[in-house]
């Protein structure tokens, strides 16, 4: 059977009410992240998938490293910062040394009980969702271990509606912003970062209590503004094969721009869209900047 036949049920398990890819989220897989332990001094990325997670996967080690580029030219992004929920017990990870760097895309009611209580330190990315969506239809075409979608419109339901792998996006940020008072927290989003790296850069590395100096911040935003990460074998996922994701119609490191879903979206479905996340959104007091 070709990829693109496959069933939602041959491709998706639902774990804590949301969809997860059945090849990487193995029940093993999920049991070791339930029970891992965590370490005050960790650091965990989380991001709503097509947020910004690759690209802060290069930026955090970088700040750790204090520019030093060796870590993130010969070690990919998925064993450099590994998915905590994907298949990380291959990794060792209690072998590594402090401060230790995850990516997870779980929701916040999804986090287990050694997370909330040891409170490691997390960088929480967020995106203008129209722009999420925009690139995840791309993405969902270009893997062979997501359902590709039929329509745009289908999609679109699907998405909004949370039966996208992670669930609602609504239900993410809102979980992640309501955690605020009981975790410790950075808040950023996507569009910060496109305005303005270097001060990005320079509020994270506060956050982590690494102080760098304007040059060596300089330095790391250079290398990660889009068109020099996009060359990063490491991170633009040349390395996985073609067979599991194909990058010869569209690349992972796509367009890196905010505001791509006007060349995306037909007018209607933006008004669609944009009153589904009124309704969704009207009890959030954070500013977004997309808004
Ligand atoms: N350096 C840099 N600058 C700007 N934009 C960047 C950068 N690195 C990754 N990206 C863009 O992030 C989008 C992929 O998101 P994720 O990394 O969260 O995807 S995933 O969830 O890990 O699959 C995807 O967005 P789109 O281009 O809109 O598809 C990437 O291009």
């Amino acid at each position: 059977m070709q990829v693109a036949d496959m069933a939602e049920e041959d491709l998706y398990i639902v774990y804590k009410g949301v969809h997860l890819i059945k090849q990487t989220h193995t029940p093993e897989s999920l049991k070791y992240y339930d029970e891992f332990s965590f370490r005050p001094e960790d650091i965990l990325i989380v991001t709503y998938p097509k947020s910004g997670t690759v690209w802060m996967q290069e930026i955090v080690p970088l700040i750790l490293s204090q520019g030093d580029p060796v870590v993130v030219d010969t070690v990919p992004n998925w064993s450099r910062v590994p998915w905590l929920e994907s298949r990380a017990f291959i990794h060792n990870l209690d072998q590594r040394p402090s401060p230790r760097v995850f990516t997870t895309h779980f929701q916040y009611n999804m986090m287990s009980t050694g997370f909330l209580k040891v409170k490691p330190r997390v960088i929480y990315v967020m995106r203008n969702p129209k722009d999420v969506f925009t690139s995840y239809s791309h993405f969902s075409r270009m893997t062979s271990y997501l359902v590709s979608p039929v329509t745009q419109t289908e999609f679109l339901h699907k998405f909004l509606d949370g039966k996208a792998i992670f669930g609602s996006w609504f239900n993410h940020v809102k979980g992640w912003l309501s955690a605020a008072e009981q975790q410790h927290i950075m808040y950023i989003s996507y569009e910060e970062m496109i305005l303005d790296l270097e001060a990005s850069v320079t509020r994270m590395a506060q956050f982590l209590d690494t102080p760098l100096d304007s040059e060596m911040i300089r330095k790391i935003t250079d290398r990660c503004v889009f068109k020099n990460m996009k060359k990063n074998k490491m991170s633009n996922y040349s390395l996985m094969p073609s067979k599991m994701m194909d990058q010869n119609g569209s690349e992972f490191l796509r367009k890196g721009i905010a505001g791509d879903w006007k060349n995306h979206l037909t007018a209607a479905e933006a008004e669609y869209f944009d009153e589904f996340y009124r309704k969704q959104m009207q009890d959030v007091k954070y500013t977004f900047v997309w808004d």
